[in-house]
């Protein structure tokens, strides 16, 4: 934002406030004589001193978060404006004003010129507000239509996925990739309810988030298959780790299948650089859902369906099927 515009703003404000709060009550007591004690209202003196305390804070508020321009001027000159007359009002209580006409009729005109400015400084706001909002629901709309992250289970898509996964192959390190597809999910959103399967992937969402390293990266793929980049991974690792996945999905009542792969960093030419990861990234996908229907169908030639699934026996599984 315009900080130094703001600077100036402020240190005028603060300077002229401070020039008027000395030289009025001056210019009285040269010109003047004050009441005695008895002759106060300090009630008055209160309230009007209150009034005008508010009102500069008000102003102060104006001054530090507006922006410039027309509505910001209009708000600050209104207040300004308002302030004066709060401050004339508060000195006619200590001081006896009435000798000096030119005061009394002065006196009268800063607040409701004040509150006029004000008025319209405030209608004026109004309408730049709506504009703002306008522009910041066009703007959320945008993230919205263009969010990366899957609604159900937070996590990143698989848009997303193939993004981090161009920037990692152009960083031509290290890494390892698995993909975990749940067993049989369309059985269990049959038996036990769609709402039932969703609450099973934001679990199992959940707990691979908190599984993996601080480093590494899960997101839904689709569906009910979730894929994972484990940055500078080494082999032990990526198979050690898809093993403990896949185990640890039966603590869910379920099973998956799991498939891995390791690639070895290339070295690529800067220029071609997103160009060819974004190819080695679909690439390396395209794999990885290979290995997976592979899997899925010894699986299912070995029918090796789970005895058990949440409760399910293999009998009730088949006829689903
Ligand atoms: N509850 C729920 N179900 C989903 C969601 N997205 C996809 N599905 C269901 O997930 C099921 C996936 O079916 P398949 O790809 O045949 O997977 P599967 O039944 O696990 O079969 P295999 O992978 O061969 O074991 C489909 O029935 C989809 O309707 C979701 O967000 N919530």
């Amino acid at each position: 934002m315009d900080t130094p515009a703001k600077s100036l703003r402020l240190a005028c404000v603060y300077g002229l406030s401070l020039v008027i709060l000395f030289i009025v009550p001056l210019f009285l007591w040269q010109s003047t004589t004050a009441k005695t004690i008895a002759e106060v209202d300090w009630l008055d003196v209160a309230t009007e001193g209150a009034l005008f305390a508010l009102g500069m804070c008000w102003l102060m508020v104006i001054v530090s978060v507006r922006p410039s321009g027309r509505v910001t001027n209009l708000l600050i000159a209104g207040l300004s404006s308002y302030c004066l007359g709060c401050y004339l009002d508060l000195l006619d209580e200590i001081f006896i004003v009435k000798t000096l006409p030119v005061y009394n009729g002065f006196e009268k005109m800063p607040t409701p010129v004040g509150l006029l400015l004000l008025t319209c400084g405030l209608w004026l706001w109004r309408d730049e507000q709506t504009v703002v909002n306008r522009q910041l629901q066009t703007r959320e709309q945008f993230h919205r239509e263009h969010q990366l992250t899957d609604s159900l289970t937070l996590l990143n898509d698989a848009k997303a996925f193939e993004h981090h996964l161009v920037k990692q192959l152009s960083q031509n390190q290290a890494f390892g990739l698995i993909m975990l597809d749940v067993d049989y999910f369309h059985q269990y959103n049959k038996i036990q309810g769609v709402e039932e399967g969703d609450r099973l992937l934001s679990q199992l969402a959940l707990w691979l988030s908190s599984a993996l390293r601080n480093q590494d990266l899960v997101c839904r793929y689709a569906g009910d298959r979730f894929v994972i980049l484990l940055r500078g991974a080494i082999p032990p690792l990526v198979s050690v780790m898809a093993e403990q996945l896949q185990q640890g999905v039966k603590d869910f009542g379920c099973h998956a299948s799991v498939v891995w792969t390791l690639p070895s960093p290339k070295v690529l030419d800067r220029q071609a650089n997103k160009f060819s990861a974004k190819n080695e990234a679909a690439a390396l996908l395209q794999l990885l859902n290979q290995k997976m229907s592979q899997q899925k169908e010894n699986r299912r030639s070995a029918a090796t369906v789970p005895t058990t699934f949440n409760g399910l026996n293999q009998s009730t599984l088949s006829e689903l099927n």
